[in-house]
């Protein structure tokens, strides 16, 4: 693979590309969303580590996961794509990273960029790390103080430790005890990486326990890795460093984070039937499909089963009058990147939805909290933010309008052209290029299942 491209130039400066969703007749059909993002971009990354070959299957061909590929062919990866989602990775080996003689560029991707930067603090490589001006905005301090305890050198950095920014992994890693100070599966994601090459135990502790792929990738590819409860709603990962990852196949199954736009589509629209396939049941991930369901969603699983370690089913889903439900703050970490799409649905609910605890959302690819609270406000949905909780109140009939602004963030465009397909003057969006970022079939997929989206 070429290494790093301008993909930032791609979608960071383009002409913003606007859509409006209609009101739509009932969806049908049988779709596979994509692959999942989160898995995609680890099975890329434990592949450039591995010794030997990874082969992965249902691999998401979307600009974040693409970005990272290039980052592991940078930094002395063979990739090489066998067909549509298949994927060949053969690796360097543990201490076995190249300098790469670009800069990385990460384009919109907050997971590419942070376990890439915990993947090279333990290897005796420089690297310069860049993205997109969303990306640049984010947060990465978060990742950098663990790493600079584990000896990574912080060569350069943007203002309050955003990027562009460049480090100098370590000669010899040392391991960590730490305590995530925000639920972030990146923030540890990107400590165990490192600690993959410290000698000694590397340990994660975390109040609330965050997406899991890691940790389960890490077993999967060899290495020692233990997990204990910790508190009510926590969990505490070891890993021993030191060993050999060995790659392994990966078959990445459908993201549920992609399947809940269309999921919530089925649920507003009337009349509609929609059925989707192989969607990830990780329990990490379910918060969404757990609170719809107390909302009064039909959403029946069907023909759950465990695929490439991780639980998988077919969901069908009808219509259904949702009601009002309060979510509590410790779900959160479980459909981070639903609440956009969970406040459309309670825009359409028996009275008022309160989802809490949403500090995280407001360093996102956007502001989320701002953008879903000024998107409601544009559609002419009640709605109240009260420090880091949004509450809706819904109802049977809801206006719509726009433009909505999108602010670079594929959730909230996907999120509010939902919102149009079941509101009364349908929705516009300022922007739907950003949806290549992780669903790059979702505009023909919506349309296949009989929305009216126009772009
Ligand atoms: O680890 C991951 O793959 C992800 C973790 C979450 O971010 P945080 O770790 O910042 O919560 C999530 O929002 C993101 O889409 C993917
Ligand atoms: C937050 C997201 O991704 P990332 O942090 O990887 O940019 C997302 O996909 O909603």
């Amino acid at each position: 693979m070429s290494t790093a491209s301008p993909a930032s130039a791609a979608h960071g400066e383009g002409a913003p590309v606007p859509a409006t969703a209609l009101a739509s007749g009932p969806l049908n059909g049988r779709v596979r969303v994509p692959g999942d993002k989160s898995v995609s971009h680890r099975a890329l990354i434990f592949g450039l580590f591995a010794d030997g070959v990874t082969e992965i299957t249902g691999l998401l061909e979307g600009e974040d996961v693409l970005n990272t590929a290039k980052a592991c062919a940078a930094l002395g990866a063979r990739v090489e794509r066998l067909g549509e989602g298949h994927w060949r990775v053969a690796g360097v080996g543990p201490r076995g990273l190249s300098a790469p003689d670009a800069v990385l560029d990460f384009g919109n991707s907050g997971t590419g960029v942070r376990l890439m930067m915990g993947a090279v603090a333990g290897q005796p490589v420089r690297a310069t790390f860049d993205g997109d001006a969303s990306l640049r905005r984010r947060p990465m301090r978060r990742v950098l103080d663990p790493l600079r305890q584990m000896g990574v050198e912080v060569v350069a950095e943007a203002e309050g430790g955003r990027l562009p920014l460049t480090l100098k992994g370590s000669v010899a890693p040392t391991a960590l005890t730490y305590e995530t100070p925000v639920p972030s599966a990146q923030v540890k994601s990107a400590v165990l990486l490192a600690g993959i090459g410290a000698p000694g135990s590397t340990v994660v502790i975390e109040r609330e326990a965050t997406r899991d792929h890691t940790e389960r990738m890490l077993a999967h590819f060899g290495a020692q890795v233990s997990v204990e409860p910790h508190g009510p709603h926590g969990r505490r990962v070891t890993l021993e460093g030191g060993a050999r990852l060995k790659g392994a196949p990966v078959a990445v199954p459908a993201d549920p984070s992609s399947a809940a736009f269309p999921l919530v589509a089925a649920l507003l629209v009337p009349g509609s039937d929609v059925i989707l396939t192989d969607v990830m049941m990780n329990p990490f991930r379910t918060g969404l499909i757990t609170t719809l369901k107390e909302m009064g969603a039909d959403i029946a699983t069907l023909a759950e089963r465990s695929e490439g370690g991780e639980s998988v089913a077919d969901l069908r889903v009808r219509h259904s009058r949702l009601k009002g439900v309060e979510v509590p703050a410790h779900r959160a970490p479980s459909m981070i990147d639903e609440y956009p799409v969970l406040a459309v649905a309670a825009a359409f609910a028996e009275g008022e939805t309160v989802m809490r605890g949403l500090a995280e959302l407001r360093v996102k690819e956007s502001d989320r909290l701002a953008a879903v609270a000024d998107g409601l406000g544009v559609c002419g949905i009640p709605h109240r933010v009260k420090g880091d909780d949004l509450i809706v109140t819904g109802s049977a009939s809801v206006r719509g309008g726009g433009p909505v602004k999108t602010h670079m963030d594929h959730r909230i465009a996907m999120a509010f052209l939902v919102l149009g397909l079941a509101a009364k003057e349908g929705v516009s969006v300022d922007d739907v290029s950003f949806i290549a970022t992780s669903f790059p079939s979702f505009l023909p997929m919506m349309r296949a299942l009989g929305a009216e989206i126009l772009a």
